[in-house]
């Protein structure tokens, strides 16, 4: 088959002891995201689509707490080495799409620039979307963050 499909999700509490890193950005004044690593849910539900597609499981399976050389990395570092090893399978990568799911940040104001270093990190076109959850569940009480993502890989 000429094509594969990923699929991957995210989801993080805010903590607001951390400074927020999200898509590959820097957010002052936004509370931080808990985590193993910066916490950035965007660029780990792509890290996981793209895993998927390329059938290497996942980020905690390649970058999990057994692996203390990953704690604190960056979700930048994480999309970089993540479509290294899929290239290195010998699928090419299409693009990705993520969607960030919560109150804040707001991406729309920085979408582009989002975009751009998500792509700049993956070697391929990130495009981003976000969206509420109109006040419901823990997103909408403003208690953590969520992120969905799909990558489409090709035979180059
Ligand atoms: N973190 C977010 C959430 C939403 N947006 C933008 O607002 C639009 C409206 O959101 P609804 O949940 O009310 O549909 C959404 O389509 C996004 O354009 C955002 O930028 N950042
Ligand atoms: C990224 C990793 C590894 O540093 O840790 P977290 O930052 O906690 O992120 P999560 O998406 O919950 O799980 C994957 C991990 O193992």
């Amino acid at each position: 088959m000429p094509f594969v499909i990923g699929h991957g999700s995210d989801v993080h509490r805010f903590d607001d002891e951390r400074p927020c890193r999200l898509a590959c950005l820097d957010w002052p004044g936004v509370a931080g995201l808990a985590g193993h690593s910066d916490g950035d849910a965007a660029a780990h539900a792509a890290c996981d689509a793209m895993l998927s597609a390329g059938g290497l499981g996942d980020l905690g399976s390649n970058f999990g707490t057994s692996r203390p050389e990953w704690a604190g990395a960056s979700g930048t570092a994480l999309l970089v080495e993540s479509a290294r090893r899929v290239r290195e399978t010998g699928w090419a990568l299409g693009n990705v799409s993520v969607q960030v799911i919560g109150n804040h940040p707001k991406i729309g104001p920085r979408r582009a620039e989002a975009e751009a270093a998500m792509s700049e990190a993956v070697g391929a076109p990130v495009r981003l979307s976000a969206t509420t959850t109109d006040g419901l569940g823990f997103t909408g009480r403003g208690e953590g963050l969520a992120a969905t993502a799909v990558a489409l890989l090709y035979q180059p």
